[in-house]
């Protein structure tokens, strides 16, 4: 039989929320190996709710969620809620994501190093091992959570808005540090971002999020970057166009 593969994590007609506040109902979205999944809408939308409900941080408060097998999970969380880690070097930030992968009590060891000097020098800050992470750009920065989740060994990396605050440059190379360990690696990855341009030339499906409109709303990315699709997230006129094989998401004007 063919058809989509069986997903590692899904929600089925799963509630998101908190207490007694819902703020999304009715969600249904799988995650399958070797996917690349965005998750877009505006701040305060429900987007890290969306998240952490389906990777079982949180319960959702009515559905279910489903995830057939264990799974490894790398989590990058937002970069500005980590800046505690001062005076830690790099390569110090990486190895946290070793611990739990350690028997109890046990010391990260040289197979421990290797595999940290191997995640940095796949988000390419080789270099940077011995800098303390207090120091680094943010982009550096960045690639030092990616690096410290993929010490871990995941199948599924899961970041919550991984270039906010970043310059466009600096985007573009966060974006395709991605983009080389999800096709390289066959990591699956799930993001979040209020920046559809951000992840409009990389992710291969999209899940629109906005608990105000009640929009909830997840489709192939051809599918999600019609007029139609994009009205419902943004409330007026979107266009996407292609330039020089990228694209770009202009809002029209408001005819006057
Ligand atoms: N721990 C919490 N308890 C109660 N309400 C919360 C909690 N965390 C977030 N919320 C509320 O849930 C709503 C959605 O927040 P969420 O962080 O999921 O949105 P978001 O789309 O990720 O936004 P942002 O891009 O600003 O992080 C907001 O109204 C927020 O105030």
């Amino acid at each position: 039989m063919t058809g989509a593969p069986a997903p590692i994590l899904a929600l089925e007609d799963a509630a998101i929320g908190y207490g007694r506040e819902v703020l999304l109902r009715d969600l249904t979205l799988g995650v399958s190996a070797g996917d690349f999944l965005a998750i877009v809408g505006p701040n305060g939308g429900g987007k890290t709710t969306l998240l952490r409900t389906l990777l079982g941080v949180q319960p959702p408060l009515g559905g279910a969620r489903r995830q057939p097998r264990p799974l490894r999970v790398g989590y990058v969380p937002q970069r500005d809620h980590v800046d505690a880690y001062w005076p830690l070097t790099a390569a110090e930030v990486a190895v946290m994501g070793r611990y739990r992968l350690l028997a109890p009590g046990r010391r990260p060891g040289a197979a421990d190093r290797e595999a940290v000097r191997a995640a940095l020098a796949r988000v390419g800050i080789e270099e940077l091992a011995g800098v303390p992470f207090r120091t680094l750009s943010g982009g550096q920065r960045q690639r030092t959570l990616i690096a410290r989740a993929l010490a871990s060994e995941p199948e599924l990396l899961a970041l919550d808005e991984p270039t906010n605050g970043m310059d466009p440059a600096a985007e573009l190379d966060a974006m395709d540090v991605l983009r080389a360990l999800h096709r390289g690696g066959g990591l699956a990855v799930v993001m979040v971002s209020h920046r559809l341009e951000a992840v409009a030339n990389y992710a291969q499906r999209l899940c629109f999020v906005d608990k105000d409109k009640r929009l909830f709303r997840v489709g192939a990315l051809e599918a999600m970057l019609t007029p139609e699709a994009l009205g419902a997230l943004y409330g007026r006129r979107v266009a996407v166009r292609e330039e020089g094989g990228r694209r770009f998401v202009y809002p029209e004007a408001e005819a006057r």
